[in-house]
């Protein structure tokens, strides 16, 4: 007899960066067998329909949420809309959706196999335990960065740390941080702040779920992964890396194949690793001026190939045609694509998996967004960091110092850079220096350990892959305790 198909329900809060990690994971389980139950706000919902391929089974459903009713704009249902303050306004009220997200588990036909949420959803495992549900947390960001995020927000104030180097009380082998690694909110987060009561609520409720899945690899962020099982005794499992939809569109970019192809020609014409791949991922910018300092070390850097993916500068419209003229040195575009041929400016996106994929790139100056980390390793690229934001800080410390496939290149997006120590950080990752020979030699080292994480063979299972069956048993096992239960209550009842 065919095994019955279980059901997985999927839960991210509603952001893009936490949506899209989401999905990846849904078309993941759908394609081991799995229905899928997506579940997101209405607009959200709306906005998911039309980007899922044709063929998909995934099943969208809606959780009613009024944004009048939290003191947000009307439709507000993605941070995507919404200014810093208000993200975080938004993010502090989602545990207003708690009833609803009840009802409906309790309107479901068939009880679901589990349920997987949002690391800001913590109230939910609570709900899912109500039903007998197994409940996990997936994080789409890394062990390491994810770790030292939930040290620093459970050990406030930092105030006082300012201008003082310091160590995380619970997390002293992360090592030492720095003031400048700290984020505005966390600089300033006291006791009675509603993002720290928020914090203070949501990560310390995380021990009642039963796990946490990450899209990393074992071997690559223990620190961080044996951080989580220390503090919070629960399973912690490393699925990743879980490769995101082979579509641009469904990445978030619009290109035709045809535009993939542009970029894919113009590596073909480059030396092997002669390429710097620049890009600040989904969400974040930097300033003019260091904008300006970026360019003026690319044109010095002659030597240098390099696609650049960007954005507008922060102050002006995130959906601004590109205007090159106000945001890059004189005559920068000509000189470096059109006579040069040495360098491609893309507006806004860029098939970047296609790209970093690609023999010619050597190094990849990033925001270090855990994505883009993995889909760099992945490839053996070694990284430039430039952390903008939230625990990019982190992931750029723990590839420097701790993995040693990174240079820190900047901090922040309201600092001075200067585009000769730029000029100088590319020319050790890229050069021949015994830095830049020891940096690439590790690079190829972690691209190997991630291939190895997701051997599925017969006879080797990668540690991803166990870790992954291991989750989906420890899933079932509860599924079959909990109906064993039932049916012996049933009986006793009886
Ligand atoms: O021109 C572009 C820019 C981005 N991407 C893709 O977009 C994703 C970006 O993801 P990531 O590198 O993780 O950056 P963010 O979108 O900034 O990610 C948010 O989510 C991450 C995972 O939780 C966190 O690590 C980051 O701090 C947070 O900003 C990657 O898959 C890229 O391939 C493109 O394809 N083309």
């Amino acid at each position: 007899m065919e095994k019955k198909k279980e059901t997985i329900l999927l839960f991210p809060f509603m952001a893009q960066g936490h949506i899209i990690p989401f999905l990846t994971l849904a078309f993941k389980l759908e394609k081991k067998g799995y229905n899928i139950i997506f579940v997101n706000t209405p607009l959200n919902i709306k906005k998911l329909k039309s980007s899922l391929p044709q063929n998909s089974s995934i099943s969208l459903l809606e959780i009613p949420f009024n944004s009048l009713e939290h003191g947000l704009p009307p439709n507000t249902e993605n941070t995507d809309s919404l200014s810093y303050k208000l993200s975080i306004h938004f993010t502090t009220i989602s545990s207003s959706l708690e009833p609803s997200f009840r009802n409906l588990i309790s309107s479901l036909i068939e009880k679901p196999l589990c349920v997987i949420s949002d690391m800001f959803f913590g109230w939910s495992a609570n709900v899912a335990h109500e039903f007998g549900i197994f409940h996990v947390i997936f994080s789409g960001a890394g062990g390491f960065g994810l770790a030292c995020y939930y040290s620093m927000w459970l050990n406030l104030p930092h105030k006082e740390t300012k201008n003082f180097v310091f160590t995380m009380p619970d997390f002293q082998e992360g090592g030492n941080l720095d003031v400048s690694q700290l984020n505005p909110s966390l600089l300033e987060a006291d006791s009675n702040d509603p993002y720290t009561n928020f914090n203070w609520k949501n990560l310390p409720s995380w021990i009642n779920s039963d796990g946490i899945l990450f899209n990393t690899v074992e071997g690559l962020d223990k620190l961080g992964l044996t951080y989580f099982r220390r503090k919070l005794g629960i399973q912690v499992w490393a699925i990743g890396p879980i490769p995101w939809p082979t579509s641009n569109k469904q990445r978030g970019g619009n290109e035709t194949g045809e535009e993939t192809e542009k970029f894919i020609k113009f590596l073909d014409e480059k030396e092997e690793k002669s390429v710097l791949y620049i890009s600040f991922g989904s969400q974040n910018r930097i300033s003019t001026s260091q904008m300006m300092e970026l360019a003026k070390a690319l044109d010095n850097a002659s030597r240098v190939n390099f696609i650049w993916a960007v954005r507008p500068p922060l102050g002006f419209d995130i959906n601004m045609e590109f205007r090159a003229e106000e945001w890059l040195p004189e005559g920068f575009v000509q000189r470096v694509f059109e006579d040069q041929n040495r360098g491609l400016i893309v507006p806004k996106w860029a098939p970047q998996v296609e790209i970093l994929a690609h023999k010619s790139v050597g190094a990849f100056l990033t925001h270090c967004g855990w994505n883009s980390i993995l889909e760099s390793l992945e490839n053996g690229v070694p990284l430039l960091g430039w952390p903008i934001a939230a625990e990019q800080f982190y992931n750029a410390k723990f590839l420097e110092q701790d993995v040693g496939v990174c240079v820190e290149v900047a901090r922040g997006n309201n600092s001075q850079v200067n585009h000769e120590d730029i000029l100088e950080k590319i020319e050790v990752v890229m050069g021949v220096n015994d830095r830049g020979n020891e940096i690439r030699r590790k690079a190829c080292e972690i691209k190997e350990m991630i291939s190895n994480a997701i051997i599925d063979d017969e006879d080797f299972k990668g540690s991803s892959i166990r870790a992954m069956d291991e989750f989906l048993n420890a899933a079932e096992s509860k599924n079959k305790l909990s109906n064993d239960v039932k049916i012996n209550g049933n009986m006793s009842n009886s």
